[in-house]
């Protein structure tokens, strides 16, 4: 498993991230664990608002917290002076509960309901990414009703499609979110939005996919952003001052993943701005949201290894205690993670396996086919690269409780996200009188 930021075998041969032993932390807290490098996290905020600074534009970096959102992840995004994006009431909770300034904040989402709309609203949020006719219209009423006009870029799908996993390309025109382009309902939008006189329409945003790897996808939607801004500019007066490019920045899940660096990224997206915006008087503000390459090579996911069935010939099964239900993606995107044994990281490997979870679904597999050292029942599994959209997607399927979670820095580990409980999973559950326990039992 290539080891990530501050991960290293000790001289134990166990795996130690952020100066913490991973054995250790697996003793103190149990597994599964989602274990979280606050320091490359930081560092990984830092290397793009850095590229961002060096890309000759003015460049804000915005976190997408779907990736992951929890009290303490909000507090660093704030601390390194990220934007934050959330793309729902519980986010945006979330940001304010950890006290996140509001006008640090935007708001995206395909279907944001008008008590969500209302709290945004509230709290004052920088502004809306709009995605349909039917949020715009929504969002007006609301903010003649209490006389604000509100900022509001607009949701475009250029119709590009990033070269990853079907199921997670959001730029192609056929797709729920934003307003096509060469249908017209993108000019449609800019237009409406631009009349308002509740709205004030800064700009556009797109999104072309996730786990990106290829910079090309950017330079194509760009052109095909600039196109269509400059046609309302030139011909409509409508100006573009601000530009989302969204994030699908492609991060290292497995050894031979190359990823393009975070300069690179930011390079082809600067350069081609610079580019395609020259006919304007003024390059517009740019804005960047990654998600997954902020924090998800920062995650490691610690499972204890319980029973081991061999079908000679076929194949190894290792099962551990958690999977689908703390890290969905393999059942749902066919996503490949990679693996070390936590507690003998410097043994030489000599079995191949396949992980699976313990949930009662055939699909419920982690890894197919990974070469460990021999295992046993009662090791401890470090899979990499788990801190986006592991937790976040997290579910309770079989009643299986949620891992906690731990940040680690310079030795020292603390809770985040404690353990779910058996009561919490109980605890929302009521029982209509009717269905009320027997005070006695009565013999049949
Ligand atoms: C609108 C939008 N912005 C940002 C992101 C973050 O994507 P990623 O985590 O791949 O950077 C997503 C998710 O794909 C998204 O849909
Ligand atoms: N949830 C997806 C990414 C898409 C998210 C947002 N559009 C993943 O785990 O890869």
């Amino acid at each position: 498993m290539y080891l990530h930021g501050s991960s290293r075998i000790n001289d134990k041969g166990h795996l130690e991230i952020g100066g913490c032993d991973t054995v250790e932390l697996a003793k103190q807290y149990g597994t599964p664990l989602y274990v979280l490098d606050e320091r490359y996290i930081r560092e990984r905020m830092k290397a793009l608002k850095q590229a961002a600074a060096q890309s000759g534009l003015s460049m804000q970096v915005a976190y997408a917290s779907k990736a992951l959102s929890t009290l303490a992840i909000c507090r660093i995004v704030d601390e390194e002076g990220l934007f934050l994006d959330v793309v729902s009431g519980g986010e945006l909770f979330t940001a304010e509960q950890a006290g996140f300034p509001s006008k640090r904040i935007y708001f995206h989402g395909n279907n944001k309901s008008i008590d969500e709309l209302e709290m945004a609203l509230s709290m004052g949020i920088r502004l809306f990414v709009v995605d349909n006719f039917i949020e715009m219209e929504l969002l007006e009423t609301l903010a003649r009703e209490k006389k604000q006009i509100v900022s509001v870029l607009l949701r475009i799908t250029p119709g590009v499609e990033a070269h990853t996993h079907a199921y997670i390309q959001t730029g192609q025109e056929d797709s729920k979110f934003g307003f096509a382009l060469t249908s017209g309902l993108a000019h449609q939008a800019a237009r409406q939005a631009h009349r308002s006189p509740y709205l004030q329409l800064e700009g556009y945003h797109c999104h072309i996919g996730s786990q990106i790897f290829e910079l090309e996808a950017f330079s194509v939607a760009i052109e095909k952003m600039a196109h269509f801004a400059y046609q309302l500019w030139n011909e409509e007066s409508i100006p573009c001052k601000l530009f989302n490019v969204g994030g699908g920045f492609g991060i290292r899940y497995r050894e031979d993943d190359y990823p393009p660096t975070p300069e690179a990224f930011v390079q082809t997206i600067a350069a081609n701005i610079k580019h395609s915006f020259a006919r304007f008087p003024e390059y517009p503000e740019v804005w960047l949201e990654p998600g997954r390459y902020l924090v998800g090579e920062a995650g490691t996911t610690l499972y204890t290894i319980g029973t081991i069935k061999e079908i000679p010939g076929i194949r190894t099964y290792v099962s551990v205690d958690g999977g689908m239900t703390d890290n969905p993606r393999p059942a749902l995107y066919q996503a490949e993670y990679d693996a070390i044994l936590a507690n003998r990281a410097s043994e030489s490997k000599e079995q191949l396996v396949s992980i699976a979870g313990k949930c009662c679904e055939s699909g419920d597999m982690l890894i197919w086919d990974i070469s460990l050292p021999t295992v046993k029942t009662g090791d401890l599994l470090a899979v990499g690269s788990t801190g986006a959209y592991n937790y976040s997607m997290a579910s309770n399927y079989n009643r299986l409780r949620r891992p906690a979670m731990v940040l680690v820095s310079d030795g020292k580990a603390e809770l985040i996200v404690e353990r779910e409980s058996y009561e919490d999973l109980i605890s929302h559950d009521r029982i209509p009188k009717r269905l009320k326990k027997r005070q006695s039992v009565e013999l049949c």
